[in-house]
């Protein structure tokens, strides 16, 4: 990518200003008198603008659960020619026919260092996924890696809303809403069918998405905890409106179904002058996080540092929830503190963000990831395992990583590039091996 390039992002994306708070009915105009007052579609809209409502649920889903925004463009999304089919790259979706879901507990590297001239889309790498992208249930783990900004391009994803998880180099969202920044340690979500073009603010970029194919992602119930804690609802920034005014040809490359699809537009689609309502792409800083444990004994499951959950028809159980493992103190008494070893009925996808990650002395990477599906025994490592049960219980504080984790209630299906990717790391199991038997009857 050229300098200027990145340049012009960085100029961009300084001094964004926001929208914030989870699930609100937000407005917001680029132009004042943009929107309609008292009404979503008035015989004639303000400033020559056409209405459009976009919806991410339902027309009749619960209040509490619908999600719908109203768009004021420049021109409605209809004026479009036809798409056809491009190339998938290295993008794969559910239902994975031919992939493998495998038992074995799995670690990867980071991605190679990409060919010159990718963009964010082209820089997609399917790991794999389950359910089914076409019946709206399920996920995918996708990585990307970058050196390019997106130009002349957009995307949108009709199959699922993504949750970017930058780990390398910061991005600016230039979103049909508006724009965002997502610098490594935040989170960025573009819901179902939002253009965007991702621009690059350093010289290349990396990290991790979680397509989610199902309900979308909201906040986790708190329970007992009470009225505040984990991820507050006001840490999330939605942006102002903001919109290109570009007549030319842009490319529009969408998702659909599992395959890209391509149509060249005779303007630029990210042309939404004002917008009101509560389906909105937003960013997220991890370090926000409200980290909650155990003040006295015992390690916790993880369910306690979900971020986001994307619930499924049965209470409690998630096609997704989105965990993170932020900076936070360690006070357990007579307690083993790492995470405990563990076979679990969901399955766990990691990724690594920065430092190191308190259940793995060595071998996961930042910008790599591990698998561990449905049923798969895993844990710390030997050296983990031996040094936390030495270790004098002193208050400690964890806080040279930021770790997450896509965990899903079904098993993860590879794709045949995961499989048998040079970057998947080969002995893995050796990290547990020699676990000493001590049993004294
Ligand atoms: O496997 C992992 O490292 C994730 C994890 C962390 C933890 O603290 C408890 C259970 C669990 O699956
Ligand atoms: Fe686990």
């Amino acid at each position: 990518m050229t300098s200027t390039g990145s340049e012009q992002a960085r100029k961009a994306a300084e001094g964004l200003e926001h929208l914030s708070g989870f699930g609100n009915e937000h407005s917001s105009e680029a132009v004042p008198g943009a929107l309609p007052h008292g009404r979503n579609s008035p015989q004639r809209a303000p400033l020559g603008l056409y209405a459009e409502q976009l919806s991410g649920t339902a027309f009749t889903e619960p209040r509490h659960s619908n999600r719908r925004s109203w768009l004021y463009r420049i021109r409605p999304s209809a004026a479009h020619p036809a798409f056809t089919r491009i190339g998938n790259g290295a993008l794969d979706s559910a239902p994975f026919t031919d992939g493998l879901a495998d038992p074995n507990r799995l670690r990867w590297n980071p991605l190679p260092e990409p060919a010159e001239g990718t963009d964010f889309l082209a820089g997609l790498w399917t790991l794999g996924g389950n359910g089914d992208a076409a019946q709206r249930s399920g996920m995918a783990v996708h990585l990307y890696a970058a050196n390019s900004s997106m130009t002349g391009r957009v995307f949108s994803d009709s199959d699922g809303e993504l949750l970017i998880v930058p780990q390398r180099g910061g991005l600016l969202l230039r979103t049909e809403f508006g724009l965002l920044r997502a610098e490594p340690g935040h989170v960025a979500l573009i819901p179902r069918g939002v253009r965007f073009r991702v621009e690059l603010l350093d010289e290349s970029a990396r990290g991790y998405v979680c397509e989610n194919y199902g309900q979308p992602f909201v906040l986790p119930e708190l329970g007992p905890i009470g009225a505040n804690g984990l991820a507050n609802a006001r840490d999330f920034l939605a942006p102002v409106a903001a919109y290109e005014d570009v007549e030319g040809p842009v490319e529009v490359v969408t998702k659909y179904c599992g395959n890209l699809w391509s149509a060249t537009y005779d303007h630029s689609p990210l042309d939404v002058v004002a917008w009101h309502g509560n389906l909105v792409p937003y960013v997220y800083d991890l370090r926000r996080f409200n980290v909650i444990g155990s003040i006295s004994y015992d390690h916790p499951d993880p369910s306690i540092f979900t971020v986001l959950t994307s619930p499924s028809d049965t209470p409690g159980l998630a096609g997704v929830d989105f965990v993170v493992f932020a900076p936070r103190w360690l006070v357990g008494e007579d307690t083993f503190r790492p995470p405990y070893f563990h076979r679990n009925v969901m399955s766990e996808y990691m990724g690594l963000i920065e430092g190191a990650y308190d259940a793995k002395a060595e071998g996961f990477l930042p910008g790599g990831g591990s698998l561990h599906n449905m049923m798969s025994a895993h844990g710390p490592d030997r050296d983990t395992f031996e040094k936390a049960s030495a270790a004098e219980l002193r208050p400690q504080k964890l806080d040279d990583g930021l770790a997450f984790m896509f965990e899903t209630r079904w098993p993860v299906a590879l794709t045949a590039q995961a499989a048998r990717a040079g970057h998947l790391q080969r002995g893995y199991d050796e990290v547990w091996r020699g676990l000493e038997r001590h049993f004294r009857a």
